[in-house]
């Protein structure tokens, strides 16, 4: 179970995050919507201290996550894996490479990143390669893929922490509409058959109804809804944010599409999904 308990993050007089409490049982699938700056990144950073909070905890099985420091923080990250809306593969190195990175944390000191990989690392790479799809594209470069594509590498890296908890920080939002359902498919699976808990950022409603069991929507850094898909009706959807789902998801979509501009890596192939 993870309990996040009156969480809060300022930025000089922004709250981003405004006393948060949410309790996540093991193994939910949760949807995290809102438009751009309501505190959704924030809120998954600092499930993993990537961002630390100003205010509150996080507790996984009782743990106080928050009071973390040094090697136990770093085994937490590495129970708790995050991917990102521009994947964040290493571009020139091969994709069975970017997975085995997932390993890394998992080695006991610093002076093991200039051994070789294991066989049974490598197994494992390929083996969550072959579960979405990928093992034939183990010996090519990450920027020789598409970004369905990459981002399922990022899922394939992720899962060889052999995480507890995923973080999906906007997986989906520079992905056309075949590739963003087979990673939303690929995520699915690793809920439902490794009974990972998933937070994931989206913006697209109906795709945090069809594939989340709970749906927590946020607002100037406060939740202003959270319960069951059915529950989010277009009617709770214009009452909460004032505009009608079409809107909504146009608003957060160029808002993604800016800051994706503004990040962008290196350009990507459109090969197929
Ligand atoms: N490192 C930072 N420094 C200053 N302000 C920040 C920082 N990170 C976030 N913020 C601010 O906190 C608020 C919430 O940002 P956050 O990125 O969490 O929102 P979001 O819902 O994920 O939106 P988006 O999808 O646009 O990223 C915004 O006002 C943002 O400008």
């Amino acid at each position: 179970m993870l309990e996040i308990q009156g969480l809060g993050r300022r930025f000089g007089g922004v709250a981003a995050v405004d006393a948060v409490s949410l309790t996540i049982p093991a193994g939910q699938m949760v949807g995290v919507i809102g438009r751009s700056g309501a505190g959704k990144s924030t809120l998954l950073r600092m499930v993993n201290r990537l961002t630390e909070p100003s205010e509150g905890r996080v507790l996984f099985e009782g743990r106080d996550i928050t009071a973390l420091r040094g090697q136990a923080l770093r085994n937490w990250r590495t129970r708790c894996a995050m991917i990102f809306q521009q994947f964040n593969l290493v571009q020139r190195l091969d994709v069975l490479t970017n997975v085995l990175v997932g390993r890394l944390n998992h080695r006991p000191a610093l002076s093991s990143l200039f051994k070789r990989f294991t066989s049974e690392e490598r197994a494992m790479a390929l083996s969550a390669l072959d579960r979405f799809d990928l093992a034939a594209a183990a010996l090519q470069r990450a920027d020789t893929l598409s970004g369905g594509q990459q981002q399922r590498v990022a899922i394939a890296r992720a899962l060889l922490q052999e995480p507890r908890v995923l973080l999906a920080d906007e997986p989906i939002a520079s992905l056309d509409p075949r590739s963003a359902k087979i990673v939303m498919d690929a995520l699915h699976a690793l809920n439902r058959e490794d009974g990972i808990t998933v937070l994931c950022n989206l913006h697209h409603l109906d795709t945090a109804r069809e594939y989340c069991d709970r749906i927590v929507a946020m607002q100037a850094g406060r939740v202003v809804f959270d319960g069951p898909p059915a529950e989010l009706t277009a009617a709770r959807v214009r009452e909460v944010y004032g505009v009608d789902e079409a809107e909504f998801e146009e608003q957060a979509a160029a808002a993604l599409r800016r800051s994706a501009a503004a990040n962008r890596p290196e350009p990507v192939a459109a090969n197929a999904a």
